[in-house]
């Protein structure tokens, strides 16, 4: 056993449990690992490292000697769900900052959880504590836990209030304990049934909290509270006055260029058709006029978008941009760009006809733009649904109830075809897309995707578009400054990992330097790291009979995603794979490939913890 001092450290660690007889075989073979298998029981390993142990339902008891464990410096997971260990919380801190996941579930631990027992674990994603005896206090510690999404703590018997959580995107559930109390801010968006079964008031549970009785002290602090809300109101109007100003700073600025350059009379109601002749026509003109580009839509003048009631949509790395409805006419949406200033005007009215022509139900239309050598705007259709992206990662509501896997899958078909058809229209652009992302799709009525924000690059400063736009965060950029007909399928790929793991890639993606080294962990993490839990959104669990298909489209994002541009795929080969896709493997004759491991996975309900990188490896093929 000198070869490996995991299998020393292991075997040291058995010492401690009771009842160990299904870990006999430990010892007998003296590589712990092979590769990325496992010679004994219980174990996972990657690359000849212990990363994962999973001594679960083996009727364990004893103690766990985390001291032995911590030498174990690539563990990543620890697993003693459904055994019967008893005693106090094991010390699992000293297992350092790189555990992602801990599993203590239904055992008999008991006793007060020390209130620093997280501290410094920062990598954690998932603690599950569910179903033991622990008393006290929730520790603190948990809420300082940069990276967990996962924390299950119900049936057991805390008590006391809970302590807020501002991690985002964080479920908890602490259901069936004795805690009481309002519950904290943070946890007013969590599902009611998994704070159900405490003492506890306020949203969202329907139990209204009861009010103190105002004692002096509270009268002091609401007429503080008064007074400081009064002033936050007053600083509030001034704000609001100041952004109204700004936010009608493009009315003010077309009007003022329209206003200062032309008579009256000819006041900037001209509307103007984009025609191959539209220069002739309009040297006249030479400022501040809307021109159409498309005959298919009612059509309206630049005045009647100016005095629209206009709402702010959001606004993104190139401007803002405003939803305006026009007075009898459509509502639409209109983008403010101030980063095109280095194109040409002859230049960029030709490409504006290009995208005029662009017609088909995956893409968002461009109705009209407004040019000045300052500033563009382009108008659009409104999209009723909003963005992928705020399906996605938004609150849910009836509006967003969260998208199942059909949806998902319809999605991503939509992008497909609309790529698909920029590609073959725009075969002289090397980016056809160029600014692929969830809130660059868009949604319609019936939950069809609508690229947008589609071949800007030819006419957005250079500088701006490398420094923003996605296409120049793909690794050929950021490695060795190059972009080609395969950068936007790595958009694709990127947009696919975060459709099926609900997972927000944008972080990732703003950040400047370091981008690329940040992403290339991003991707990596949704097999490598996500291994410990379920990598695919828990919202599409209620899916059956659907997870060998989602596990053929987690295989396309990651070819799509593929670091070496010679074996990534060209985007035809990723529409034609995404095209084969179907909502349920019984649809998919082709799905007898996938063997046994989807019927593991079908029989799981995809809820359990085995999303194993080494599952995920034999499934991908990767
Ligand atoms: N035509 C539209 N219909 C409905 N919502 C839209 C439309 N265009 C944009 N939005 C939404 O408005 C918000 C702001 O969009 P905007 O395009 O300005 O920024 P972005 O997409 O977040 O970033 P970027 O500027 O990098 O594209 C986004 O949430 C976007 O999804």
């Amino acid at each position: 056993q000198e070869d490996d001092p995991q299998a020393t450290i292991l075997l040291k660690f058995k010492e401690s449990l009771n009842n160990a007889t299904e870990l006999d075989a430990w010892g007998k073979s003296e590589n712990v690992c092979n590769g990325n298998t496992s010679n004994w029981k219980g174990l996972v390993c990657h690359n000849g490292e212990v990363t994962m142990l999973k001594l679960e339902g083996m009727g364990l008891h004893g103690s766990i000697d985390v001291d032995t464990l911590s030498q174990l410096h690539n563990l990543r997971s620890l697993s003693v769900m459904n055994n019967s260990f008893g005693g106090a919380f094991p010390d699992v801190k000293k297992l350092g900052g790189t555990l992602r996941a801990l599993y203590l579930s239904f055992n008999s631990f008991s006793g007060e959880v020390p209130d620093d027992a997280f501290a410094g674990m920062n990598s954690i994603r998932r603690v599950v504590m569910r179903n033991n005896e622990f008393v006290g206090k929730i520790p603190t510690s948990l809420t300082e836990l940069p990276r967990l999404v996962d924390l299950q703590l119900q049936n057991n018997q805390f008590n006391g209030e809970i302590p807020d959580f501002p991690q985002n995107g964080l479920k908890v559930n602490i259901a069936n304990n004795k805690l009481e109390g309002p519950i904290p801010p943070h946890l007013q968006s969590q599902n009611p049934t998994s704070l159900e079964g405490n003492n506890l008031c306020g949203r969202p549970l329907d139990i209204p909290c009861p009010k103190k009785k105002s004692t002096l002290k509270t009268v002091i602090i609401i007429v503080i509270v008064i007074g400081v809300t009064l002033i936050s109101i007053l600083i509030s109007i001034l704000f609001f006055r100041q952004s109204q100003r700004k936010s009608s700073a493009y009315k003010k600025s077309a009007v003022q260029n329209l206003e200062n350059r032309k008579p009256a009379h000819e006041a900037n109601t001209k509307k103007v058709w984009v025609t191959d002749q539209h220069s002739e026509n309009n040297k006249k003109n030479e400022q501040g006029n809307l021109y159409f580009v498309r005959n298919d839509r009612q059509q309206f003048e630049l005045e009647d978008l100016l005095r629209a009631s206009a709402e702010v949509l959001g606004s993104g790395n190139f401007g803002s941009s405003y939803k305006a409805d026009i007075l009898n006419g459509p509502s639409v949406v209109v983008k403010r760009f101030r980063q095109m200033t280095n194109v040409g005007k002859e230049q960029f009215f030709e490409h504006m006809r290009r995208l005029g022509k662009l017609s088909h139900p995956n893409l968002l239309p461009l109705v009209a733009f407004y040019y000045t050598k300052e500033e563009k705007l382009l108008v659009t259709d409104f999209a009723e649904l909003g963005s992928l992206a705020s399906h996605l990662h938004g609150k849910r509501s009836p509006n967003h109830p969260g998208l199942d896997w059909p949806t998902r899958l319809n999605i991503i078909k939509g992008v497909a075809k609309g790529l698909d058809y920029l590609y073959k229209e725009l075969p002289i652009l090397t980016l056809p897309h160029g600014h692929l992302k969830s809130s660059n799709v868009l949604l319609d009525k019936k939950f069809g995707a609508i690229l947008a924000d589609y071949s800007l690059a030819p006419v957005i400063n250079k500088e701006h578009a490398q420094q923003f736009m996605v296409a120049y965060k793909s690794p050929e950029f950021t490695q060795h400054d190059r972009v080609t007909k395969k950068t936007d399928v790595w958009g694709l790929g990127i947009l696919i990992l975060e459709l099926l793991t609900g997972r927000f890639p944008a972080n990732y993606l703003k950040i400047v330097k370091g981008a690329n080294a940040d992403l290339a962990t991003w991707v990596n993490s949704v097999v490598r790291e996500e291994w410990t839990g379920e990598v695919f959104d828990k919202e599409m669990s209620a899916t059956r009979n659907g997870e060998g298909q989602m596990l053929k489209l987690l295989k396309i994002g990651l070819c799509c995603c593929e670091w070496n541009m010679e074996r990534r795929w060209d985007l035809r080969e990723a529409v034609e794979k995404i095209e084969e896709l179907k909502e349920r493997d019984s649809d998919d004759q082709d799905y007898s490939s996938y063997g046994s491991e989807g019927d593991v996975y079908s029989s799981r309900g995809m809820t359990d913890d085995d999303f194993s990188f080494s599952m995920a490896e034999k499934s991908l093929n990767i």
